[in-house]
C-alpha cells in the first residue's frame, strides 16, 4: 500500500527534526536522493554523466535549495550544470555549494529571459525546483513567462525532474496553477504527496520516486493511500473447500431499461466476472431478455427488491428519470440496509443523505450534478461538521456551484466534499479514481489506460464493485487484519473494484482499443494473476533501495 500525506502534514512531520537542528540533514538527504535520481535517469538513457547538461531552475525557498543542492553533486560527477535562479536570491548555502562545485548561475529577469529559455531548452534534464510545498499558488513573474514559454516551445528531449512538486501544483489538493511544466519523474522527499496522487496534480508528476529522509516515524494517518498487487492478493475474497454460492454472496442487480438494455448486461458481465456466487436481475422485459442471451448464469424477474434475497445491491446503470419502476427499486435497495453500489441514474434519485455503505459512483459530470442538487436542497445542513472546515467547503469552485470542470479542477476536494454531505462512501471515476468515505479513509487508484474511457465500461466497473460488496461486506476481520478500520470497509472495497477494473483494462487494451465487455472477460485472468503480479513488485522494491510507498 502506498501512503501519501499533503504537503501541511509533511511539514509538521519535519517539524520535530528542524527544531532538533537537523535541517541540513534533511536538505542533503533530499538532494542526495534527488542526484542520484537524475543519475539513473540518464544512465538509463545510455548517457555518460560527463559530458550532459542538467539546468536547475532554482526558487529562493528550500525548494531550489534542493534544486541547489542536487547540481552541485552532480557537478563534481562531471556533468555541466546551470542554475537559473528565478526569484533573484537563492539558498545561500546551497547556492555557495553550486559554485563551489562549478555551477554556472544566472539571475532570471525580463532581459535574460530569451536567452535563458533557450540555455535551458537545450539541457538533457531541467530540474523544476522554483516551488515546493511551501508554495502560495503558483509561479508568478518571470518565472510563470519561463515556464509558459518553455510548455509552449517545447522542451526538445529534454527529461523535467520534478524536485518535491511540479512548481504550480498544490502538494494537499492537486489542484494545478497555469503554467506547470509537466514532469517526466517527480522525486519527492519524505513520503508520497496526496497531490501527486490525484487529479489534475497527477497529469504533471509524471512518474513518483520517494526518497526517504528520517521523517518516516513522524508521518500521521496518511491524507490518501493506494492498494498494489500484494493488498489485492490479501483483501479479494477465495472460496473456501465448503463454500457454497449463497455464502459466497449474490448480487442484485436493478439496472438497465427498455432504452439502454445493454448496461444490464455489462454490470452482469462484470459482477459475474468479479467472484461473486450468484446474479439475481430485477428489470423490464427488455433487459432482461438481453442479460439472459448474454449471461445465462443471471437469474433475471420482475419481482420487488423485498422479495428478493441477496446481500448487496448494484442500482442505477443505464437508467434513466423515466424509469419509474427502476428507479423506485433502486430507493428500496437503498431502504433495505444492505450495501449498495448506486450509479448513473440512480444518483439524482436517492435521498440526500444516505450511509457508508452506500457507494455511489458518479463521473465528474455526475459528481457536479450531484453537488448543484445538494446546495439546492434548502436544509443544506446535510454535510457532516466535521467537513464544514474542509477546504472544499470553503472553496469557491463548489459554493458557487459546482460545474464538470471546476470537479476536473479539485477532484480530491469535490470527493471529499461530496461524501461529507452525503454521508456516503462516493468513488470518482476518471484517469484516477479517487474512493472518499465520509469518515477518513481516502484512496486513489490509477492502474487503467485510457483507452478505458470507453461507452460501458463504468457498467463493468459497477457489476466488479456490486460483487465485491455482495463477498466481502460482511467480512469485517478480513478488513482490521489489514489494518483497515472495519467502518471504511466501504472505501477499501470500492477502491479494490477501481485497481482491479484498470488492471483488467490494461490487460484488455494490450496497447490498442477496448470495448467495454473485453474488460470482463479478461478479470478472471487477472484476477488470478494477481499473486504473480504481487510476488514480481515485491521483488522489484527490493532491487528499487527508494520505492513509491
Ligand atoms: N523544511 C525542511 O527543512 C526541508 C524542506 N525541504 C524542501 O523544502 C521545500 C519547502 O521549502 P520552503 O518552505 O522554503 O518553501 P518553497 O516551496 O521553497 O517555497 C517558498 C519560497 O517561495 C516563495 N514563494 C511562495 N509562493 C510563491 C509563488 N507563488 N511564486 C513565487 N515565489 C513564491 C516564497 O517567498 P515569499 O512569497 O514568501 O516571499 C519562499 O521564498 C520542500 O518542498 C522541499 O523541497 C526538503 O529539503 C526537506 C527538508
Ligand atoms: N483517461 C482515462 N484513463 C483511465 N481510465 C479512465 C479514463 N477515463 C475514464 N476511465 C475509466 O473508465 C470508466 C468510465 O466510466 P463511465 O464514465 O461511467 O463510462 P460509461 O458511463 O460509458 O460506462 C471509469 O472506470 C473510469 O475511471
Ligand atoms: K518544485
Amino acid at each position: 500500500m502506498i501512503s501519501a500525506y499533503t504537503g501541511t502534514q509533511i511539514r509538521a512531520a519535519e517539524e520535530p527534526l528542524l527544531a532538533a537542528g537537523m535541517g541540513a540533514v534533511l536538505m542533503q538527504r533530499a538532494s542526495q536522493g534527488l542526484a542520484n535520481a537524475v543519475i539513473r535517469e540518464l544512465q538509463a538513457r545510455g548517457r555518460k554523466l560527463y559530458g550532459a547538461s542538467v539546468a536547475v531552475l532554482a526558487g529562493k525557498g528550500n525548494n531550489g535549495g534542493d534544486g541547489l543542492f542536487a547540481a552541485a553533486l552532480l557537478a563534481a560527477r562531471g556533468v555541466r550544470t546551470t542554475a537559473v535562479l528565478t526569484g533573484g536570491a537563492a539558498h545561500p548555502e546551497a547556492l555557495a555549494a553550486f559554485e563551489r562545485a562549478g555551477g554556472r548561475v544566472h539571475i532570471l529577469t525580463d532581459s535574460t529571459l530569451n536567452r535563458l529559455t533557450a540555455e535551458v531548452a537545450r539541457a538533457d534534464v531541467v530540474i523544476d525546483a522554483v516551488l515546493g510545498t511551501g508554495a502560495k499558488g503558483g509561479l508568478r513573474g518571470t518565472a510563470a513567462a519561463l515556464a509558459g514559454r518553455l510548455l509552449y516551445s517545447g522542451l526538445g528531449g529534454s527529461l523535467v525532474v520534478a524536485c518535491d512538486v511540479p512548481s504550480g501544483m498544490d502538494a494537499d489538493t492537486g489542484e494545478v496553477h497555469a503554467p506547470v511544466l509537466s514532469a517526466d519523474l517527480t522525486v519527492t522527499f519524505g513520503a508520497a504527496k496526496a497531490g501527486l496522487l490525484a487529479d489534475p496534480g497527477a497529469d504533471h508528476a509524471g512518474r513518483v520516486h520517494v526518497v526517504p529522509i528520517g521523517i518516516e516515524e513522524n508521518l500521521p494517518w496518511p491524507a490518501l493511500r493506494r492498494f498494489e498487487a500484494g493488498d489485492l492478493f490479501r483483501l479479494l475474497p477465495r472460496p473456501g473447500r465448503r463454500s457454497h454460492k449463497y455464502s459466497r454472496g449474490v448480487l442484485g442487480v436493478v439496472a438497465g431499461s427498455a432504452d439502454y438494455p445493454g448496461a444490464a448486461v455489462l454490470a452482469c458481465r462484470g459482477a459475474l466476472a468479479a467472484g461473486v456466487g450468484m446474479v439475481r436481475y430485477l428489470g423490464p422485459p427488455e433487459a432482461a431478455q438481453a442479460v439472459r442471451q448474454s449471461c445465462p448464469e443471471v437469474v433475471c424477474s420482475a419481482s420487488s427488491v423485498a422479495d428478493t434475497h441477496v446481500q448487496a445491491w448494484l442500482v442505477g446503470s443505464g437508467m434513466g428519470p423515466s424509469d419509474a419502476e427502476q428507479l423506485q427499486r433502486a430507493r428500496d435497495a437503498v431502504e433495505s440496509g444492505l450495501p449498495v453500489i448506486a450509479d448513473a441514474g440512480a444518483l439524482p434519485a436517492l435521498p440526500a443523505v444516505l450511509a457508508p455503505h452506500v457507494v455511489l459512483t458518479p463521473h465528474a459530470g455526475e459528481l457536479a450534478s450531484l453537488l448543484e442538487r445538494l446546495r439546492s436542497i434548502p436544509d443544506g445542513s446535510a454535510a457532516d461538521s466535521r467537513f464544514t472546515e474542509s477546504p472544499a467547503a470553503e472553496s469557491p469552485a463548489f459554493g458557487q456551484g459546482a460545474d464538470r470542470a471546476a470537479v476536473e479542477a479539485h477532484t480530491l476536494g469535490a470527493v471529499r466534499y461530496a461524501a461529507g454531505l452525503t454521508e456516503a462512501t462516493v468513488l470518482l471515476k476518471g484517469a484516477t479514481t479517487l474512493v472518499a468515505s465520509p469518515f477518513q479513509d481516502f484512496y486513489s487508484q490509477a492502474d487503467g489506460v485510457p483507452w478505458l474511457a470507453s461507452a460501458g465500461s463504468g457498467d463493468v466497473l459497477a457489476g466488479i464493485i456490486g460483487a465485491l460488496l455482495a463477498q466481502l461486506g460482511s467480512d469485517v476481520g478480513r478488513f482490521r487484519d489489514a489494518g483497515i478500520d472495519p467502518d471504511e470497509r466501504w472505501a477499501a472495497i470500492a477502491a479494490l473494484a477501481a485497481s482491479l477494473h484498470g488492471l483488467a483494462g490494461t490487460t484488455a487494451s494490450a496497447g490498442g482499443p477496448l470495448t467495454a465487455g473485453r474488460i470482463a472477460d479478461v478479470l478472471p485472468e487477472v484476477w488470478g494473476k494477481v499473486s504473480t503480479l504481487s510476488i514480481r513488485l515485491a521483488q522489484e522494491r527490493n532491487s528499487h533501495p527508494h520505492p513509491l510507498r
